[in-house]
């Protein structure tokens, strides 16, 4: 991909992708569309030269909660949740490949033939080389979510912020999606989030980008262009730092 000079605020980003806006209007899946328009979008950050590492939810497919409520133990199902992160970013890979966007999938389960195994030093050099790495099987251990696998993975790599891309543009004093007069924030500390218990992230994540001032700001996915905006300093959604 030939790289053109623009200016940008950040030079290496740790892009959270929520499983569940994979699957586009359907409520189960992967929607190759959706798949093509973060290839797209993704594209336009690598082309002003700007590093990604992805980390991407499972939430289309299996997650460990909803499972054990369905009666399976939630040791199993969180690894069937992982597992299905790892089928999100393989077909995350193959879009992303299709755009000539070179690309790189590390587990933290090891899965000898079908991804590499997560290597902290191999992924900051593939991402210095300007590839795109997706991190998936979120910490490799249940108990978690892949938004502290996204917190994790952005400190380890040195990125400078973490994106959480979801449905709603911002997060609010409520849920949104069912308090239709819920305020929205421009800026939150960390402290804010948790003492106000924010649902918009794990607060587990949240704790651990407080201990290590990693800035993380959450905007919607789906408004075209906002990514590209976002790195080039735009103030879109909410800041938490
Ligand atoms: N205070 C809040 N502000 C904004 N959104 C909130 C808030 N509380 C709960 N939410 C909900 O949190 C959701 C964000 O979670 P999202 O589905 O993007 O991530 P996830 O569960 O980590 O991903 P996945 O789909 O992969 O499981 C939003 O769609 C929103 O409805
Ligand atoms: O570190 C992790 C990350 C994820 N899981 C399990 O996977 C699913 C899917 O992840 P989401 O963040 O919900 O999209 C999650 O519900 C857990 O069951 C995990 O166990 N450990």
């Amino acid at each position: 991909m030939v790289k053109t000079s623009a200016d940008k605020k950040y030079k290496r980003i740790l892009l959270k992708l929520s499983g569940e806006a994979l699957t586009g209007s359907e409520n189960f899946g992967i929607d190759p569309r959706v798949l093509d328009q973060m290839a797209l979008e993704i594209g336009q950050l690598v082309g002003i030269g700007v590093q990604v590492g992805l980390v991407v939810g499972g939430g289309n497919l299996f997650r460990g909660a909803a499972l054990q409520a369905a009666g399976l133990d939630r040791v199993t199902g969180d690894h069937m949740g992982m597992l299905a992160t790892v089928m999100n970013g393989l077909a995350l890979r193959d879009a992303l490949e299709r755009s000539n966007i070179a690309t790189q999938v590390m587990s933290s389960i090891p899965m000898s033939g079908v991804v590499d195994h997560y290597d902290r030093r191999k992924a900051i050099r593939a991402l210095s080389n300007g590839d795109v790495v997706i991190f998936c099987a979120g910490t490799g251990n249940p108990f978690f979510t892949t938004d502290s696998a996204a917190c994790l993975r952005g400190i380890e790599v040195e990125a400078e912020l973490v994106l959480k891309a979801t449905k709603v543009d911002g997060v609010y004093s409520a849920d949104p999606m069912k308090v239709a007069d819920a305020i929205r924030y421009e800026r939150l500390s960390y402290d804010e989030v948790l003492d106000k218990k924010l649902e918009v992230m794990d607060l587990t994540a949240i704790c651990l980008c407080r201990d290590h001032s990693m800035p993380v700001r959450v905007f919607e996915m789906e408004k075209q262009g906002a990514l590209l905006n976002i790195v080039r300093g735009g103030d879109v959604g909410t800041l938490i730092e």
